[in-house]
């Protein structure tokens, strides 16, 4: 786990570093696309390099991480819907070639199925971008989730929805009870992951993430097991790391040929 401590402006440079690398390396990559206001800076950044350096994404495919269930298709705090604002209206990404788990189907658990197999025949993802919740959560795999799991029904935790609430005018009551969400074991899958977090409110998240004992109570710590992960995070969000002084350490001596 390569953990990268530096403003955000910087945190969102580095994280369109390693997509347009991937796209340059391999221009049909499959990017694993996050929600919530963390990868925000990244998507206004991409959309940057994408209007002023010619960084395309029109041969790139795309998968959500999450979504609700039960928000009618139209809602715009769908997080297809969120993905298509922030990202792909901004960028040359075919909107086609992008899906999310479908919240409005009738059966979940075939729509669960269907996604995981939509991911496998599109040869797995390279890189997927993620948050992290401040109760650990990555996608929507709240703390008990199955180190294992693959895409299914989860419920929110009172956490997550009142976090989430500053998305539905502050109401938490409206924030869905259910979601779908790619399982922890289908993430560990992606071939690079790419976690961003910023803010004090991360930092027992983050600390977890990076030190603590792999635990379903902190589902993120699950990315202790995985060989390729760059944890890209601001000053507040690693201030209870104990080995803070350590990641600055390597990255201010990582050798230039290596990249992320
Ligand atoms: N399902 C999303 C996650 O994918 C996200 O990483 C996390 C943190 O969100 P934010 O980046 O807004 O703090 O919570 C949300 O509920």
């Amino acid at each position: 786990m390569e953990v990268v401590i530096a403003p955000g402006p910087q945190l969102a440079r580095l994280a369109a570093d390693a997509v347009g690398a991937l796209l340059s390396r391999r221009p049909d990559a499959v990017l694993g696309l996050a929600t919530g206001s963390s990868p925000l800076a990244l998507y206004d950044e991409l959309a940057r390099r994408h209007a002023e350096e010619g960084l395309s994404f029109a041969r790139a495919r795309g998968f959500l991480l999450d979504e609700y269930v039960g928000l009618p298709a139209d809602h715009p705090e769908r997080y297809r819907a969120v993905i298509d604002r922030e990202l792909v209206s901004r960028v040359d990404l075919d909107p086609d070639a992008v899906q999310g788990p479908d919240g409005t189907a009738e059966d979940l658990p075939a729509a669960c199925r269907r996604y995981e197999e939509a991911i496998a025949a599109a040869g797995g993802v390279d890189l997927q971008v993620l948050g992290i919740g401040t109760d650990g959560h990555v996608a929507f795999n709240e703390p008990g989730s199955s180190l294992a799991s693959r895409t299914r029904v989860k419920t929110l935790t009172e956490q997550t929805r009142q976090d989430n609430a500053r998305f539905f005018d502050g109401d938490a009551e409206a924030v869905p009870q259910h979601v779908l969400t790619q399982g922890l074991g289908t993430i560990l899958a992606a071939r690079h992951l790419v976690l961003l977090a910023t803010g004090r409110a991360k930092a027992e998240a983050v600390h977890h993430l990076v030190e603590g004992a792999v635990s379903a109570l902190w589902p993120a710590t699950v990315l202790q097991m995985h060989p390729h992960v760059t944890v890209l995070v601001d000053e507040a969000a690693a201030s209870r790391l104990q080995l803070a002084d350590y990641y600055r350490d390597a990255w201010r001596h990582k050798p230039a040929w290596q990249g992320l």
